[in-house]
């Protein structure tokens, strides 16, 4: 396919969006299904222009003056790829599969910047009915700290420590340039290529052999706060695929015991082939089965208990950029819910002298702060951490100089640390 062939490809994908309200990766799957000509690249450079539109999807509707797909397209050239207008000109030609050519208005608008005085809301390019969230979150640096989550995002990985370690892996993938991840002391991270696309890196000799994860520096930083110890009695209670429990038992050196789980069984199968190929002997997986609590025996033991909470993924907008046009305050306030859930399901595990780690992928002080003070309050067991403690603990001291303050936690972004987003608390249970 010609460039300006995928760009009407593009247009006609973010045009089923609009009119059928689903996912991003649907929309692209069909496209594929049905348009068998169009290769793996072309395929990918598709996927790209319309995961970058996403990005940029409320800048280019204020530049292009519309949210018409086409002109969300054109707007994202523009704004993301530092196309001229005589460059996007030249794609809409308007010969065959080529975008119609360009409109004299459409031109002007393309010749024009984003004004200085544009709102908050489309120079960080998100949901004007968040802007009272992110002016909490943020105040004035709402809008950078949403420009930077509106970039693309590089691809992070852990070197597992049970099998090798990060000097030696970066030699193993110096194909792939890898350069050491700014904080999290076992991360690579691998910029992606001109066109947004990553590596293939599930195909490397290397990860089939459990040298690496593909984990963001964000949430290998997570897992580290847990300050996971050899011999310690630890639970994580939202393990989902196991990111954070296999690199929990790596820093435990596969001595002590973790117990993972998830109140969703399907998300948690996925785990037993990681820990396998991971070479992780210390993890006792306890799958759900109908009404049964698959915890009951472990009330009040654990040294630690991560909860690495069910949340909105706001902070992964960067990797996700659909997921920031279809959130809405209904599923906000479910979560909410969810995570008070899961925070007193936690603190009933907690040993009396234990911690409680809360983690979120969320920038959204509902979520973060307000869960735990939340928290606090029912509970009066427990206490909050001051993050210099923690930090200290898990080796992370220089992360407290960039990442923000919260009321309870730290706020981990991709204006200040360079990762998804992401909220750290860590709580103490009296003894
Ligand atoms: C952010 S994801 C976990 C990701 C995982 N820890 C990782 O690092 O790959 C949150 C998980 O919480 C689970 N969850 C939601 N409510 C829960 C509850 N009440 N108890 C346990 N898990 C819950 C969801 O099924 C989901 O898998």
């Amino acid at each position: 396919m010609t460039p300006a062939a995928r760009l009407s490809a593009a247009m006609e994908i973010l045009a089923d969006l609009d009119a059928r309200r689903r996912p991003a990766s649907e929309a692209l799957k069909d496209w594929g299904l049905s348009h068998r000509f169009a290769g793996s690249k072309d395929r990918a450079a598709i996927a790209s222009l319309v995961h970058d539109t996403l990005r940029r999807r409320a800048g280019a509707a204020w530049l292009m003056g519309t949210d018409a797909p086409r002109a969300l397209v054109l707007g994202m050239l523009a704004l993301m790829r530092g196309q001229d207008a005589d460059a996007i000109a030249a794609l809409c030609d308007g010969s065959r599969f080529a975008p119609a050519p360009l409109s004299d208005a459409e031109r002007e608008r393309l010749a024009q910047p984003l004004p200085d005085d544009a709102p908050a809301a489309v120079a960080g390019d998100y949901p004007e009915w968040l802007d009272e969230a992110l002016v909490e979150a943020f105040g004035d640096d709402r809008a950078a700290e949403m420009q930077a989550l509106a970039t693309r995002a590089p691809v992070d990985i852990r070197a597992n420590t049970l099998k090798t370690d990060r000097t030696a892996l970066q030699d193993m993938l110096a194909h792939l340039a890898p350069v050491e991840t700014p904080h999290a002391p076992h991360g690579l991270r691998i910029l992606p290529g001109p066109d947004g696309r990553g590596p293939a890196l599930q195909s490397e000799p290397e990860f089939i052999k459990g040298l690496f994860e593909i984990q963001d520096e964000g949430s290998q930083l997570a897992a580290r706060a847990s300050a996971a110890a050899p011999g310690e009695q630890v639970i994580d209670l939202c393990a989902g695929g196991g990111g954070k429990t296999l690199a929990m038992a790596a820093m435990m050196e596969n001595r002590g015991q973790i117990f993972a789980t998830d109140s969703d069984k399907r998300r948690l199968a996925p785990i037993h082939d990681r820990l396998a190929r991971a070479g992780i002997r210390n993890v006792q997986v306890r799958t759900p089965r109908g009404a049964e609590d698959p915890l009951a025996d472990l009330a009040d033991s654990a040294d630690c208990v991560l909860v690495d909470a069910p949340c909105s993924g706001t902070g992964t907008w960067r990797r996700n950029p659909d997921a920031k046009w279809r959130l809405r305050p209904g599923s906000l306030s479910g979560r909410v819910s969810e995570q008070e859930r899961v925070l007193d399901r936690a603190a009933a595990l907690v040993r009396p002298g234990g911690r409680l780690v809360y983690v979120t992928c969320s920038i959204l002080p509902a979520e973060n702060d307000a869960a735990i003070a939340g928290l606090l309050a029912r509970d009066p067991r427990f206490t909050a951490v001051p993050d210099t403690e923690w930090l200290a603990q898990a080796g992370l001291g220089r992360l407290a100089d960039v990442s923000r303050k919260t009321g309870y936690g730290l706020q981990l972004t991709p204006l200040r640390t360079g990762t998804d987003g992401f909220f750290i608390a860590v709580l103490s249970r009296s003894a």
